[in-house]
């Protein structure tokens, strides 16, 4: 760890939920394992149940052998751990609670860094009680998990309140695939090599396809998902945020506000979309039940706690057009959903096809090239090409091939970090940049309330898909509209 970074209390709201057990505490342990967390930080737990600090942590430890499945807890790194773990009780709407913290945290010492893992209905009380533990100056930080809001109206909202105790220099806004190993790459990819910076723009791109398709249903979450559903759930922040790192402008550096002004403004470009267009632009699903690998599945009104008349999506596709000179005319197709055929999260970039086809004695229409980025599972990035078969004749034989560059393979020796790893330690680094700024969610949100609103005004409810196929079958003609395809 560098000598220059500071040392943290982490202030875990919400320690004993869903998100902290599966993601957080494991996350942090691997900082550890890593040698990355500074020998002066700590984590402190918070939740409302009286524990002793021993049951605390041997609670954590239960999490960690449960939640961390590759390998056996490490007795030397838990050793470290458990050392900077600490909890303290408190009634996260008691304004009178937050003085233990005060008695805790000294800001002198350690930056403190709250993480909400809360409902964002408690944003407000845990920012004013920090603000009344004396826990809120700069360079104090609250990192905040989405949702923010259900709309553009309700994240203003928490955005308000959280700004009346915090700078937004102070304000990290969690989006997980942005802390992904892949996704970053993006960024690599797209900057550091020639090849691709040369080529992105409409003269030599045909179109983009983004998916992040998912085998698993709401998993018992049907309360929130519901309320939710895949628009907002993973359209407005995680399909948003990878298209504008697609789509964005070289910044001029690497840091947080150069980044995040160029992924503002492709948000800003997105042509809106309402009733008007609705129909040619959009396709909302439903699943029914069906086959997800190989075992059968309920559909979304017959799951746990389900409500049998919803009409919320469980799976959206959208034609996405930028009004800007780089993407004029290049259509961006998202697609996401529940209960796909598999968990699959990729960026297919199709480029125009060659001007003039020389071989067309053999090849009668040149498939185009793509570039495919593999986010998730089996990371990686293919390029399709064009090569000669190998042999004599009078005729060149062409075939479509991969140049394929598998992250297991070509980095085996790297473990490839969970987001929330990174998200983690860049928040206790102070780097602003993988967090979502405050106009990129209410611009994002903008865009989609649009959608939201054309949906229901329609009144149309969501088009039912099989459990275990990609969708609608209307999600196939909005490419087929277009003469174009999914890429399967
Ligand atoms: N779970 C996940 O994978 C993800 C979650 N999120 C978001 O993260 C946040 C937390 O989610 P999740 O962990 O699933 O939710 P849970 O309901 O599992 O956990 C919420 C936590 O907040 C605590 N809490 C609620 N009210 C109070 C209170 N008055 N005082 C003290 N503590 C309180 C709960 O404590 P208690 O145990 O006492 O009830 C619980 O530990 C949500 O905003 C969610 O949308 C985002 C992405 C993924
Ligand atoms: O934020 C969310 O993301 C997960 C998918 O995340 P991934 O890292 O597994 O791709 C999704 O299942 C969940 O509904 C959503 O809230």
């Amino acid at each position: 760890m560098s000598s220059a970074a500071k040392a943290c209390d982490l202030l875990l709201f919400g320690t004993k939920g869903d998100l902290a057990r599966r993601k957080l505490l494991p996350a942090l342990y691997q900082l550890e394992k890593a040698g990355l967390m500074h020998d002066d930080s700590r984590v402190i737990g918070i939740a409302r149940d009286e524990l002793e600090q021993n049951a605390y942590q041997q609670l954590v430890r239960k999490n960690l052998e449960t939640f961390i499945k590759k390998e056996p807890i490490d007795e030397a790194v838990w050793q470290r751990f458990l050392q900077r773990l600490l909890y303290v009780q408190l009634d996260l709407t008691a304004a009178a609670d937050y003085q233990k913290l005060s008695a805790v945290v000294d800001c002198e010492k350690r930056i403190p860094v709250s993480y909400f893992a809360t409902p964002p209905a408690l944003f407000a009380s845990i920012c004013a009680g920090l603000h009344s533990a004396g826990l809120a100056a700069d360079p104090a930080r609250v990192v905040l998990e989405k949702p923010i809001g259900h709309d553009l109206e309700s994240s203003r909202l928490i955005n308000e309140q959280v700004a009346q105790y915090f700078q937004e220099c102070q304000v990290y806004r969690i989006d997980h695939y942005l802390g992904k190993e892949t996704v970053l790459n993006l960024l690599a990819l797209r900057f550091a090599n020639a090849i691709f910076a040369s080529n992105w723009d409409h003269n030599a791109i045909d179109h983009v396809q983004i998916t992040v398709a998912e085998e698993v249903g709401v998993e018992g979450r049907w309360s929130y998902y519901d309320d939710a559903g895949q628009m907002r759930d993973m359209v407005q922040n995680h399909l948003l945020q990878v298209l504008t790192l697609i789509a964005m402008e070289p910044p001029a550096r690497l840091d947080a506000d150069s980044i995040r002004d160029e992924k503002l403004k492709v948000l800003k470009a997105l042509r809106p979309i309402d009733i008007s267009n609705v129909h040619e632009k959009t396709v909302r699903g439903q699943y029914a039940g069906g086959y997800v690998a190989g075992g059968a599945v309920p559909g979304y009104l017959d799951e746990e706690g389900s409500r049998n008349n919803s009409s919320t999506e469980t799976f959206v596709a959208i034609k996405v057009d930028i009004d800007n000179w780089r993407w004029a005319g290049v259509p961006f197709y998202l697609r996401t959903g529940k209960r796909m055929p598999e968990k699959r999260s990729e960026v297919v970039i199709s480029f125009k096809p060659q001007p003039h086809n020389i071989f067309h004695e053999t090849y009668k229409q040149l498939p185009a090239n793509k570039l495919i980025i593999r986010l998730q599972p089996d990371e990686g990035v293919e390029v399709q090409v064009m090569n000669k078969i190998p042999g004599l004749g009078e005729t060149m034989q062409l075939r479509q091939t991969k140049l394929d560059l598998s992250f297991d393979e070509t980095f085996s020796s790297k473990r490839i970090a969970d987001a929330y790893e990174r998200l983690l330690l860049e928040a206790m680094l102070g780097n602003q940049y993988l967090f979502v700024r405050r106009d990129e969610v209410e611009h994002a949100w903008r865009w989609v309330d649009g959608i939201l609103e054309a949906w229901k005004s329609t009144g149309e409810p969501p088009k039912s898909y099989q459990a275990g196929s990609w969708g609608p079958v209307s999600a196939i003609s909005l490419l087929a509209r277009d003469d174009r395809n999914w890429d399967e």
